[in-house]
């Protein structure tokens, strides 16, 4: 994939851009396979998807002045690049990035000033799904504008029909972060159900989807097929967001599904996909909490799921596994530094076959998909 930012040295995020998609996948593979190395003997074919057109987010750094806004990122002097023109996004999401510029520009949302903190709108993040809807967030450092943004709610449906789910987050001060933590939704609409496989998964504003839509369908799949092959009665979803790898499951023939996830938004959208979702054979359980903590009222599990952030799942939780009576274990993950030093602190299970997810192209990460048992 060639790239015009990339090439005039406006972006460099893109690490492996340039690179044949070939190669990126063949390297890929060789350097989970190397970090994972003595832990596992049995690799299936990657799972691929396209190298450019995928991401179904952005997020994007709002710069530039009143009337004339950039969207993209900050170079080095704090200067705005407009990167809406980015060849990794979804078509229909990057068919959306000028219309909302030119939203921004009209109604005279005012771009936040890094170095001067002045200014209003901070950052836009807008999401694609798999139907064409589309959630947008205006992040803003006040309530300030939030007034002209609610009044051209009714422009902006005009020019994007497809803007199912608008909404306002508060980014008080002066922080290194995309999002603040309060949400005023704007629209009737306050979920984007993104439709993979067999599941409708609805999204809400907070909570954490896979990068990659059609790769994220892949992964879900995939650990079905494995969990189903175990036919569990039980199964525990742990780090489960939205509920992606339960409720993908369950058409695998689970019984019940326990879900636990730290957001309390997210478990709700798990439990509204569940409750739409027909499968009169399986019920499902979400619990808001700390995976680590929420062990305690959790049922005893035939086959636990864990799909956790870039840390892992850390020194409580492998121990805690190691000494239930769990016979199998799915760990889908991010990170294989941290997979391999999670699965080196469960030294009771083997792991019996793995694959990698390129969910990340021009990128050096990659998702790691394992499945183990009790040796
Ligand atoms: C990599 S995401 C996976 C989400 C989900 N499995 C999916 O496929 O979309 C990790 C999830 O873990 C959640 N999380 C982070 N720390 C947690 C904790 N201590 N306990 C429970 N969930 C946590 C995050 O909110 C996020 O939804």
């Amino acid at each position: 994939m060639r790239c015009g930012y990339f090439d005039r040295h406006e972006c460099r995020s893109c690490t492996l851009m340039n690179v044949p998609y070939a190669d990126q996948v063949a390297s890929g593979d060789d350097a989970v396979r190397a970090t994972l190395a003595d832990r596992v003997d049995s690799w299936l074919p990657s799972a691929t998807g396209p190298e450019a057109g995928f991401r179904n987010k952005a997020k994007l750094v709002v710069a530039g002045r009143r009337g004339a806004p950039a969207l993209g990122i900050l170079d080095a002097g704090g200067n705005g690049v407009d990167l809406t023109g980015c060849g990794l996004y979804e078509p229909g999401l990057a068919a959306a990035l000028p219309t909302l510029r030119e939203f921004v520009a009209d109604i005279g949302l005012t771009p936040y000033d890094v170095p001067t903190r002045n200014g209003e709108l901070k950052n836009l993040l807008v999401t694609y799904s798999p139907d064409g809807e589309l959630m947008v967030r205006f992040v803003l450092r006040s309530t300030g504008q939030l007034g002209k943004l609610e009044r051209a709610l009714p422009d902006l449906q005009q020019r994007l029909p497809n803007a199912r789910v608008v909404t306002a987050n508060l980014l008080p001060g002066h922080r290194a972060v995309m999002e603040g933590e309060e949400e005023i939704v704007l629209t009737e609409h306050d979920t984007l159900p993104m439709r993979l496989g067999t599941v409708r998964l609805h999204l809400r504003p907070a909570s954490f989807f896979q990068t990659n839509t059609t790769v994220a369908e892949q992964l879900y799949r995939q650990a079905a097929t494995w969990i189903g092959e175990l036919a569990p009665g039980v199964l525990l979803d742990l780090f489960c967001g939205v509920g992606g790898f339960g409720l993908t499951a369950a058409g695998a023939g689970v019984r019940e599904v326990f879900g636990v996830e730290i957001s309390a938004d997210a478990v709700s959208s798990a439990r509204r996909s569940a409750a739409e979702l027909d499968s009169p054979t399986t019920t499902f359980h979400y619990v808001a909490g700390d995976a680590f903590h929420a062990l305690a009222d959790a049922p005893s599990a035939d086959v636990v799921v864990v799909n956790p952030p870039r840390r892992g799942i850390g020194d409580h939780l492998c121990d805690w596994l190691e000494h239930a009576q769990v016979e199998h274990l799915v760990y889908s993950s991010c990170n294989p530094r941290s997979l391999a030093t999670d699965l080196d602190r469960m030294p009771g299970f083997v792991v019996e076959r793995a694959r990698v997810f390129h969910m990340f192209p021009q990128s050096t990460h990659h998702e790691v998909l394992v499945q183990l048992a009790r040796r």
